[in-house]
């Protein structure tokens, strides 16, 4: 007997999805043990000229009647946003049907009563597309790592932002002629807000702490910078010093194990980085568990077609799983731990200032870090008079120390300007 699938959503994720269960029947059926079936297909307007074959006959307006149909066994959510996402996901869930998802946003904002949903009806909720679209992550994280202690997820989860950033990097280019290029070549939407002010990475580095630290995590726990104010000066300047930017997503435990932190914000990373090499829309992310030790996944973060292709892993396995009569992993948040606030994360700083040049005016500064315990590991001098700018590199050092010295220093005579405060991430570095 068929599995009859229902696809909420044609636009470029679920055409690609259209596109797969018809290429790959053959090879679906003999890997689940019975053919996968469209049964419907939810658009918000019929006649609409669309990129997939679908059969003019599957198609419905009417998505809350077809999630609830008695023959359909699952229901795929590539619709996006929070409504009517969620109430269609819970009809689906209520009815007894498994859901895969592609929704970073609602996982991120209510994942809570979408996963109590799954769990009261005994039903299945996958979602691997929802972070890093085609690279294999929840999974691995849900289930290769089950039996190990994760104590730090860091990566690029945003490909536009990668995009915008390696182009600043490579040409020299600015924050909006390379945002103009990327929106160009369809990357950033005619909208960029989600991307380039860190939302979207913020929904996945939620989604991904919930997981690995096995607590609830929503997008508001989540500390957020983006990368509109990084000017070419920025890029340049982490240049000369071996540095490249990223937009990256940490979370990650705290020494005493007992909480965590959850953050989306650019940082320098040294060249010899790995995620350093990881260029144009591309995503990477790095797993620190204490046995595996440092595992590396990369690949296409986004598009249509790789994005369908960790939908359709996800319904196999969903299928898999109604056939055996069993179900996949549920939620696990049974650590309860607290998510710290962004003041005691400890990194690394790099602060560039303008300052005034004549004598005393490095011990001045110096003096500054120094009262917050704020240790400087270099500091160099560029340019000279009226144009002199200190680079400072500290040590490792709380946030609310380094905030505290820079609030310090915008109230000195001698420091015209501080230009930019910017966090130095991936290297082992005291
Ligand atoms: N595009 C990507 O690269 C990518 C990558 C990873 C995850 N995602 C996620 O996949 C989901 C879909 O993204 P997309 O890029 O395909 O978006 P999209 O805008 O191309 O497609 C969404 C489609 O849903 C339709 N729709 C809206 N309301 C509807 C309703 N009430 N009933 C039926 N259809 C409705 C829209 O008309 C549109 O065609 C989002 O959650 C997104 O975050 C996308
Ligand atoms: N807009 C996202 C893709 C969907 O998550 C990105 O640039 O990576
Ligand atoms: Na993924």
């Amino acid at each position: 007997m068929a599995l009859k699938v229902a696809l909420l959503g044609c636009g470029v994720v679920g055409s690609q999805v259209v596109r797969l269960l018809h290429e790959q029947a053959d090879d679906l059926t003999a890997r689940v043990g019975a053919p996968l079936e469209l049964a419907g297909v939810a658009v918000r307007r019929l006649g609409r000229r669309r990129d997939a074959d679908v059969d003019p006959a599957l198609l419905t307006t009417d998505a809350e009647a077809l999630v609830t149909r008695d023959d359909v066994d699952i229901v795929v959510e590539v619709i996006g946003g929070i409504e009517p996402a969620r109430s269609l996901i819970l009809s689906a869930l209520n009815s007894g049907k498994s859901v895969v998802t592609a929704n970073k946003a609602l996982l991120a904002e209510d994942g809570a009563t979408v996963h109590a949903a799954a769990r009261a009806n005994n039903a299945d909720l996958y979602f691997e597309a929802a972070v890093a679209g085609a690279i294999p992550l929840i999974r691995p994280l849900r289930e290769s790592l089950a039996g190990d202690h994760v104590d730090r997820v860091l990566g690029i989860v945003n490909g536009t932002t990668n995009y915008i950033l390696d182009k600043m990097d490579s040409s020299g280019a600015s924050f909006s002629d390379a945002l103009e290029e990327a929106q160009a070549l369809g990357y950033a939407e005619a909208d960029p807000t989600a991307d380039v002010e860190g939302f979207d990475a913020a929904a996945k580095a939620a989604i991904l702490a919930g997981i690995a630290f096995h607590s609830r995590v929503t997008a508001a726990d989540v500390h957020r910078e983006g990368i509109t104010e990084i000017t070419a000066a920025d890029v340049a300047s982490a240049k000369d010093m071996g540095y490249v930017i990223k937009l990256l997503a940490i979370c990650s435990r705290s020494e005493d194990g007992r909480s965590f932190g959850v953050r989306v914000h650019p940082a320098m990373i040294p060249r010899t980085h790995p995620l350093a090499g990881v260029r144009e829309a591309y995503n990477a992310v790095f797993v620190e568990a204490q046995s595996a030790g440092r595992l590396m996944f990369y690949g296409a973060g986004a598009g249509g077609a790789p994005t369908a292709s960790a939908v359709l892993g996800d319904i196999v396995a969903v299928a898999r799983n109604i056939l055996a009569g069993t179900r996949g992993p549920e939620e696990s948040t049974y650590a309860d731990l607290v998510v710290h606030p962004v003041g005691e994360t400890v990194t690394r700083y790099h602060v560039s200032l303008d300052v005034a040049d004549k004598p005393g005016v490095l011990a001045r500064v110096a003096d500054m870090f120094a009262k917050q315990d704020v240790s400087i590991q270099t500091v160099r001098q560029e340019g000279l008079g009226a144009d002199a700018q200190l680079v400072l590199v500290t040590h490792r050092a709380t946030d609310a120390a380094l905030s505290a010295t820079i609030e310090g220093l915008r109230e000195l005579d001698i420091v015209r300007d501080v230009v930019s405060v910017m966090r130095v991430e991936g290297d082992d570095a005291p």
